[in-house]
């Protein structure tokens, strides 16, 4: 990070002792160099996240186009070319297949339902449109995409959710993600309850040059964190990396521990975990919304990974869990190689499961 930044301070002559010394004096670089260098680094940033953005819309049409959501959506506006009960009631079926749940689905429909009998809406397109809007409307208040806060060294993130969800796949793919940023990284292999859990974030740090901080199968895995903690503090890292044994939301006893990782992360940090990253998979369906009710009473989730939007996922679980919870989606996974997962983007989202506008 601001590498540019990293030559050597030019050396000067001792001050002499001054009643004011100058301020720019301590790093060789005065605010405005410093202030200069971190506008530019935010421009990078916002350059790649643009550019990343775009080719994530992409991907997500090509992934999503054919979900079931987008494919119930698909032929529903030429069948229905009328402003009527028929076309609201298809939209409606639409949805709920689509896994949007009840909730969000009638409060979207009767939305649509008032409008159109105030006559806001002239045809069909505008209709479209407002379904669109209204869609993204869930979307964007939940799209705020992981920051790594480098006054927290390191940022820590405890990775949480049910069994086989791809949080070690996730952890791996945003290992990757930080790399590229420019962190330095240390991992912590807390799935002590899964033997391979360890061994393959060991793997994948081996390949990767991550030190991965691990204690063997059964080991506390609260202890693992705290150790993790402890020795990425020392080596001065940028971010940790946390991975926890996937658990049902029902097992009250594995939850508790969840409970107990934060815990003991805050001995060593007040503000640690400064993540918890619940990941999701997206074709639970509405089971999703007990998980994390669960897991957030648990360990208070702070942001959401849904992966695996490239199988069988509908998508409509996205619009549930972003009405119901409000908390920010990170990331989504549209497959197993690390560049499929994604900022989570709401207008490349819907524009990726709505078919295309139809003509007026
Ligand atoms: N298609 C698809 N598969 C995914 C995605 N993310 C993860 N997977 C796959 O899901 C499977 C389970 O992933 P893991 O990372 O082992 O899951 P986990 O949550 O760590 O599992 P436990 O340790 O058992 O809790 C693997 O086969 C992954 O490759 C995704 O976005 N799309």
């Amino acid at each position: 990070m601001f590498d540019f930044l990293k030559k050597k301070p030019e050396k000067t002559e001792p001050a002499k002792p001054s009643a004011k010394p100058a301020a720019p004096a301590r790093s060789g670089f005065s605010p405005d160099d410093l202030a200069r260098a971190f506008t530019v680094h935010q421009e990078e940033k916002a350059a790649r996240l643009e550019a990343e953005l775009a080719e994530g819309r992409e991907a997500m049409k090509g992934t999503l186009g054919g979900s079931l959501f987008a494919r119930s959506l698909g032929g529903l506006f030429s069948r229905n070319p009328q402003l009527d009960e028929d076309l609201l009631d298809e939209i409606e079926t639409a949805l709920i297949t689509a896994d949007m749940g009840v909730p969000a689905t009638t409060e979207v429909v009767e939305r649509l339902r008032k409008r159109m009998k105030d006559r806001d809406f002239a045809d069909v397109p505008a209709l479209f449109r407002a379904l669109r809007n209204d869609l993204l409307a869930m979307l964007k208040p939940v799209a705020k995409p992981l920051e790594i806060d480098a006054t927290a060294k390191p940022f820590v993130i405890l990775t949480v959710g049910v069994n086989g969800v791809g949080k070690t796949t996730t952890i791996g793919k945003l290992a990757r993600r930080f790399q590229l940023d420019g962190h330095s990284l240390m991992l912590a292999a807390g799935d002590t309850f899964r033997a391979a859990a360890v061994e393959q974030l060991k793997i994948w740090g081996e390949r990767n040059q991550v030190h991965v901080v691990a204690q063997g199968q059964d080991a506390d895995p609260a202890s693992v964190a705290f150790d993790g903690l402890q020795t990425a503090k020392a080596k001065d890292i940028d971010v940790l990396i946390a991975d926890t044994a996937g658990r049902l939301h029902t097992q009250q006893g594995l939850m508790a521990e969840l409970g107990k990782i934060r815990r003991v992360l805050a001995k060593l940090d007040a503000r640690a975990p400064h993540e918890v990253l619940m990941v999701i998979d997206g074709t639970t369906g509405q089971n999703a919304l007990n998980q994390l009710r669960q897991f957030h009473a648990a360990v208070k989730v702070t942001g959401l990974v849904v992966t695996k939007l490239d199988g069988t996922a509908k998508g409509g679980v996205v619009f549930a869990l972003a009405r119901e919870f409000g908390l920010p989606i990170r990331f989504i996974g549209l497959g197993e190689k690390p560049e499929d997962l994604r900022v989570f983007d709401p207008e490349g989202f819907v524009d990726a499961l709505l078919p295309a506008a139809p003509a007026a």
